[in-house]
């Protein structure tokens, strides 16, 4: 079972003192794939992807990424490995200019003075301005970060993944705080990337709208999966339905 997935985190409980936030949730990620995870709140999504970065370690259950147990590894060695993460309030150095905060970003912060220097050499800078212009932020690269828009922010945020070489990017609701135009335009950029070798797994709630660009879904409910499967054909599953309604 879930062979050739990138990813796979099998019957994952994790418990908060006497509540029960994942309760025997399986999910895989396969590769090249754009991956939604929905569901009420409360359902568990976040501690999920915190169990998969390495945030939180489950009380049950394994997290395999390419073949290997990370389930106890650490979040920077998860980070090495390809996993990456972004978060629903974007985590820039607001004073940075927006190339340094892709190149600052790819070099960890506790890193030695000289290591950083390094950061700043040619290839580097070369990287930083082949993934901005990706994230079509590149003619923004020198103006301080603070001065993008909120949808600029979160591109600003995979631009720092992609410049990591992850082969997984973990997403908290990048929707959130988006108009319709701009949030259609990220999950489009999102599919785009995950035809280019990378694969995303997304906790959102405008599902409206992810639903047209996700390869797959899974819903949780109480900590465990009500239903996964094609997108549209979840959203129309009257369990499903119903869970949200709750
Ligand atoms: N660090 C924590 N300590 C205690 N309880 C927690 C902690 N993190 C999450 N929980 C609880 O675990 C349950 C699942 O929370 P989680 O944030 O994973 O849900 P979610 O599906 O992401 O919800 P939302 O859509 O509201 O963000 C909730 O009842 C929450 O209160």
């Amino acid at each position: 079972m879930h062979s050739g997935h990138l990813l796979v985190a099998s019957d994952i409980v994790k418990k908060f003192g006497g509540l029960t936030a994942l309760d025997g949730a399986t999910i895989a990620v396969p590769l090249n794939s754009f991956v939604i995870l929905a569901g009420p709140n409360g359902s568990g999504k976040t501690t999920l992807l915190n169990v998969i970065s390495g945030i939180y370690q489950p009380d049950r259950g394994k997290v395999i990424f390419e073949g290997r147990d990370i389930t106890y590894t650490k979040p920077y060695i998860r980070a090495q490995l390809g996993i990456a993460r972004t978060f629903q309030t974007p985590r820039v150095a607001y004073k940075m200019s927006v190339l340094d905060n892709v190149i600052f970003g790819y070099v960890s912060k506790d890193a030695p003075l000289d290591f950083r220097w390094k950061a700043r050499e040619r290839e580097l800078v070369k990287r930083a301005f082949e993934v901005l212009k990706l994230v079509k932020l590149d003619h923004m690269w020198d103006r301080p970060a603070s001065q993008l828009s909120g949808g600029q922010l979160k591109l600003l945020e995979i631009a720092r993944a992609l410049m990591a070489n992850s082969k997984l990017i973990l997403m908290d609701e990048p929707g959130a705080g988006l108009n319709p135009t701009l949030a259609h335009e990220l999950f489009q950029f999102m599919r785009d990337l995950s035809r280019r070798g990378f694969s995303l797994l997304v906790v959102e709630h405008r599902l409206d709208i992810a639903a047209d660009y996700g390869d797959y879904m899974y819903v949780l409910y109480n900590g465990r999966v009500l239903a996964e499967g094609e997108p549209a054909e979840v959203l129309s599953n009257p369990q499903v339905i119903q869970a949200f309604m709750l």
